[in-house]
This record gives C-alpha cells, sequence and structure tokens, in this order.
C-alpha cells in the first residue's frame, strides 16, 4: 500500500486564497489587516521564515511590519517594543519569532503580548482559553494539522491520537485540538517506554520531535493518518521526523516534508491575523479558518 500524500503546500494556497477574498472585502471597509513579525538575532533559518511570512501576508493584502533587532538586546527593551505595538491600532497580530536568545525570558515576553493580537496562540490567557473549550487564539502549527486531518479523515471522534512531543508550541496545542474533536489523544515524550509501540495503536500519529527520521515504518499502524511536523536541515536537506519512504508504505495518508504542516503553519498565522482584525472591529469569525 502506498499512502496517500496529504498536499499542505495545495491545501496553503487555498486556504490562502480565501483569505485573500475576506481580505478585500475588509478593505472594502477600510479595514487593512497588519501583521508584526519581531525577529531578534539573525538565526539564518528564522530569516528565512520570517521573509517568507512576510511575503505571504503581503500577497494575501494585508499590512506587513517587520522589526529586525541585534541578538544582544535588552529585554526591556523588547518589551517596550511589544508595548508601541500593542497598542499601534494598525497593528492586528504580533508574532516574536522563537526561540528568543537565551539572556530573554521568554515566558515573559510571550505574556507582554496583548492576548487579542498573539496570533501564535501562545499567550497564557490564550493558553487557557483553548485548554477550557472556550474562544481564543490557536497556535499556527496545530490549528494547520487540524485543518489537514479534519479533510483527509473528515470526523476524528473516536480515533486514537499519539502526540510525539509536548512542547508548548505544537505537542501540548495539537493535543488539545485532538481532544476537543474527540480523538483519544496520548502525549508522549523521551520518557515514554516503548514508544514504538504506542505509536502502532495510533490511527493518528502527529510526531513534533525535531529529530529527523526518528519515526520509523514499523512503528506505523496500517492505514493511519500521519502528520509530521518536523523540519530538520541535513546533508541530505529538508527531512522530517518520520522515515518517510518507509512509512509511506505502511500509512493510509502521510504530510511530506517539506510541502505538508510548514506552508499551512504560515496560511494559518494569516488566518489568525483577519480572525484577529475582525474581533477587534466587531465582525463575526471569519468562516472555516477558526477550529
Ligand atoms: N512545520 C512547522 O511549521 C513547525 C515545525 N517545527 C518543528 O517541529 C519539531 C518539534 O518542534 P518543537 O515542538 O518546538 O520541539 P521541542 O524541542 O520543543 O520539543 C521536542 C519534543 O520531542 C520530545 N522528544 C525528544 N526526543 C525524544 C525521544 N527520543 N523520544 C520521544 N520524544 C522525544 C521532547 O521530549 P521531552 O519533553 O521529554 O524533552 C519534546 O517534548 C522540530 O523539528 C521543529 O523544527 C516546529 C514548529 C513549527
Ligand atoms: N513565534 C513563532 N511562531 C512560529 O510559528 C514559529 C517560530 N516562532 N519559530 C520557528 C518555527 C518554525 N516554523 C515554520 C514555519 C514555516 C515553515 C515552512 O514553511 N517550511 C517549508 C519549507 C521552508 C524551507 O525550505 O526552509 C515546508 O515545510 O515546506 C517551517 C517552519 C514556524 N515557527
Amino acid at each position: 500500500m502506498t499512502a496517500t500524500l496529504i498536499d499542505g503546500k495545495a491545501f496553503a494556497a487555498g486556504l490562502r486564497q480565501r483569505i485573500a477574498a475576506e481580505v478585500a472585502a475588509m478593505r472594502d471597509r477600510g479595514i487593512t489587516p497588519g501583521l508584526a513579525v519581531v525577529l531578534v538575532g539573525e538565526d539564518p533559518a528564522s530569516q528565512v521564515y520570517v521573509r517568507s511570512k512576510g511575503k505571504q501576508t503581503v500577497e494575501v493584502g494585508m499590512n506587513s511590519y517587520e522589526h529586525k533587532l541585534p541578538a544582544d538586546t535588552a529585554e526591556a527593551d523588547l518589551l517596550a517594543l511589544i508595548k508601541r505595538l500593542n497598542g499601534d491600532p494598525d497593528v492586528n497580530g504580533i508574532l516574536v519569532q522563537l526561540p528568543l536568545p537565551g539572556h530573554m525570558d521568554e515566558a515573559a515576553v510571550i505574556n507582554a503580548i496583548d492576548p487579542a493580537k498573539d496570533v501564535d496562540g501562545f499567550h497564557i490567557l490564550n493558553v487557557g482559553l483553548l485548554a477550557t473549550g472556550q474562544k481564543s487564539m490557536v497556535p499556527c502549527t496545530p490549528l494547520g494539522c487540524l485543518m489537514m486531518l479534519r479533510d483527509h479523515l473528515g470526523s476524528l471522534s473516536g480515533k486514537r491520537a499519539v502526540v510525539v512531543g509536548r512542547s508548548n508550541i505544537v505537542g501540548k496545542p495539537m493535543a488539545q485540538l485532538l481532544l476537543r474533536d474527540s480523538a483519544t489523544v496520548t502525549i508522549a515524550h523521551s520518557r515514554t517506554q516503548d514508544l514504538p509501540a504506542l505509536c502502532r495503536e495510533a490511527d493518528i500519529l502527529v510526531a513534533a520531535v525535531g529529530r529527523p527520521h526518528f519515526v520509523k515504518g514499523d512503528w506505523i499502524k496500517p492505514g493511519a493518518t500521519v502528520i509530521d511536523v518536523g523540519i530538520n536541515r541535513t546533508e541530505d536537506g529538508l527531512v522530517g521526523d518520520v522515515d518517510f519512504a518507509a512509512a509511506r508504505e505502511v500509512a493510509g495518508a502521510i504530510t511530506p516534508v517539506p510541502g505538508g504542516v510548514g506552508p499551512m503553519t504560515i496560511a494559518c498565522l494569516l488566518a489568525n491575523t483577519l480572525t484577529a482584525t475582525a474581533r477587534v472591529n466587531g465582525l463575526p469569525d471569519p468562516e472555516g479558518l477558526t477550529p
């Protein structure tokens, strides 16, 4: 059996088209959504993401504001910038690129962002709202994964889902979204015992580990839907956390790397910016862009 490829790149392009149409309608009413991206330091991979975010933001008709600060910026100066962006009515979404340099308190920086502009969904208020099933800003990567899963499977209700990875930015919010859709969810991590056997029980397997080719073909339940969040730069180029060639022979469907979760993450960032803009203007949430 060869798995169906879940084409995140095409899915994301379709999503951006719908977002562009909504932005055009908003602009007719005199509202242009604006997204501010803050990059501290010169990490080359981060620079690539920030550039591509900025380009896609403009392509859907939004305003893009980029703030690049040197790696040795004082935390107080970053907090002052965030305060200014919080108060700027032209800025509807604020993203502070992670990871931050080691001398900064990441939680303090994230929690300084106005929760209504927190398009990453990382602020403790949004984390709590999601955990309690209330309207919130939902983290982009898990939201993109959820959209692809629903599109491929229809209902997730009663399915066994295993999320490998428990980070605040991917694993934990992914598990929350799967639970909200009534999957039976297990979160695995570096202390999990017999991970291969656990993964073999999964109808839905999400890999967010950060190790190239970590999930092997024989860990996958035949017919399972596999979402590969990993972005690993290796000598063989960009690869995911799943041994793609082997997994493809066992899974029912799988996302490729590149061209899977990554493009959906950026599309969902634009979706969240649109949603934040609608909410601050007292408009209904745009259809199909929130969980
Ligand atoms: N496509 C996209 O848009 C995005 C991709 N990514 C990519 O996703 C991957 C994960 O990112 P992120 O969540 O930030 O990473 P983190 O490093 O924050 O978390 C990795 C998780 O994997 C777990 N882990 C590590 N080693 C093992 C192991 N041997 N067995 C089981 N679990 C293990 C860790 O467990 P423990 O907690 O016990 O240490 C941890 O919970 C990375 O490759 C990253 O580049 C991230 C964000 C967006
Ligand atoms: N505050 C914050 N929010 C984030 O959402 C965030 C972050 N910090 N820090 C870094 C991670 C990583 N991330 C990616 C986004 C797009 C691709 C993406 O588009 N990838 C392409 C390939 C791009 C390439 O070739 O490098 C693909 O998978 O096809 C990947 C990874 C967002 N992150």
